[in-house]
């Protein structure tokens, strides 16, 4: 893998480009660069025919200076030690960005799920939730919903722990059903907060969201949800994809028929008779605003001379490489970047954690009138920084304000002889 397309490479330098604008020690950057550790594991599981098989899979802890390790559990083929760091670090910053008391944690199996069946799907998760149970807690580290996760892994591990535990600790994990003490809106959280922060974004910059055209990379959890919440907003989402390809309609598409549509088949392809495009025909469309919602690095240095969209929306975490970031930068394209953007599921991961702590359950109402607070004011400690620090983009400004936090938080523990 090249520095360009190694995600923990992307994360330093991010790290490093905000350092520049902060007094804070040396030491005390290298040390918010690198995780406090890595549980790496195998899981060995039975397969349904009885067989025996060995899979990979990892839980980093970035950094707890502010708080439990916190951050979601992703299925993936992909998934490598140094991609569990990147997303690790991604969450310390994310959770400070949006002032939610937590550090930050990932955790990811090496697998295609769809290769498996949900009997097998349960002997693993509850064999990594074996794993895991001496290392995460309601105070130490409280893992969610990622890529190919959902209610029903929480459910499990929870479950897992619980029993392992002989005790009942909801707040143990995030994203649960909301019979097993799951909260309102979290489902919709990520989407909801790429919808919030678009929207502040064209209200700073004087532009319309009303009438914008939309593109949307990854018709998930969060590509989905935004594309159906910012339709709400009057925006015409146009281009939508998948892992399987994407489809381009000028009239508009209707986001949740297509979202239904998935559900039925599968996939986004196929839908009505919308045209089939290529994902690099979406991420280069002349579009108001691109919505990246799937993995990291969809879009490089190369990519992006020729991306059409005026603003960029990172749902994802890490979807632009750092070289993507300067090229958009020069070209003065606004990138509001994923720390900030997709931070509505760990927001309302944390109302969730509150409310188990707490025994008591919030209305959809207040969850996210919260969120919406939380998010508007992160936007405006942002904007603020980039123009009063004079800042080159608002991903180094939402990283300064957010390594402020958590340099503060270190340096006020004090030392250890
Ligand atoms: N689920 C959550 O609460 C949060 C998710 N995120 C981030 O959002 C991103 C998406 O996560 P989810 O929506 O939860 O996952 P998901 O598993 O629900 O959906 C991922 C989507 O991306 C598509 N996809 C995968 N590779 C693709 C490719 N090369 N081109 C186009 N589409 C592709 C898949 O087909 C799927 O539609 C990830 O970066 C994740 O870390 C960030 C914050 C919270
Ligand atoms: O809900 C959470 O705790 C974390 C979600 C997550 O993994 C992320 O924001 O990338």
């Amino acid at each position: 893998m090249s520095d360009e397309a190694n995600p923990y490479e992307s994360l330093k330098e991010q790290i490093d480009d905000a350092a520049a604008y902060l007094d804070a020690d040396d030491g005390v950057i290298t040390r918010l660069k690198n995780p406090q550790r890595v549980l790496e594991t195998n899981l060995t599981f039975e397969r349904d025919d009885g067989s025996l098989e060995t899979v990979r899979a990892y839980r980093s802890q970035f950094n707890g200076d502010r708080g439990p390790y916190k951050g979601g559990i992703r299925y993936h083929p992909g998934v490598t030690r140094d991609e569990v760091k990147a997303l690790s670090g991604w969450m310390v910053y994310k959770c400070a960005v949006v002032d939610i008391p937590y550090g930050g944690g990932k955790g990811g199996i090496a697998i295609d799920p769809s290769d498996y069946s949900a009997d097998e799907l349960e002997r693993i998760t509850r064999s990594f939730a074996t794993e895991l149970r001496p290392i995460i807690g309601e105070d130490r580290d409280v893992p969610a919903p990622d890529v190919n996760t959902g209610q029903r892994e929480m459910n499990w591990i929870k479950d897992t722990y619980e029993t392992l535990e002989n005790t009942t600790a909801p707040g143990v994990i995030t994203g649960k059903a909301l019979d097993s003490g799951g909260s309102e809106g979290r489902v919709e959280a990520t989407g909801r907060s790429t919808m919030l922060a678009a929207r502040e974004t064209f209200d700073w910059l004087d532009r319309d969201i009303e009438n914008a055209t939309v593109a949307v990379q990854g018709y998930g959890n969060a590509g989905s949800i935004a594309a159906a919440l910012l339709e709400d907003l009057g925006a015409d989402v146009v281009a939508v994809s998948d892992s399987s390809g994407g489809i381009y309609d000028p009239d508009g598409l209707r986001a949740r028929d297509v979202k239904d549509h998935k559900a039925e088949t599968g996939s986004v392809s196929g839908y009505d008779d919308a045209e089939s495009i290529t994902n690099e025909e979406l991420l280069t469309m002349d579009v108001d605003l691109l919505v990246p919602a799937a993995l990291e690095n969809a879009v490089d240095a190369d990519l992006a001379t020729d991306l059409e969209a005026d603003v960029v929306v990172e749902a994802a975490n890490g979807p632009l490489t750092p070289g993507a970031d300067d090229v958009l930068t020069e070209r003065g394209v606004w990138v509001v970047p994923d720390v900030f953007a997709n931070a509505g599921g760990v927001t309302v991961s944390y109302f969730e954690w509150v409310q188990n702590r707490q025994r008591f359950h919030w209305t959809e109402e207040r969850v996210n009138e919260e969120l919406e607070r939380t998010v508007t004011e992160a936007f405006d400690g942002i904007v603020e920084a980039y123009e009063d620090e004079d800042l080159p983009n608002l991903r180094t400004a939402a990283y300064v304000v957010a390594l402020r936090r958590v340099v503060n938080a270190y340096e006020q523990g004090g030392n250890w002889p």
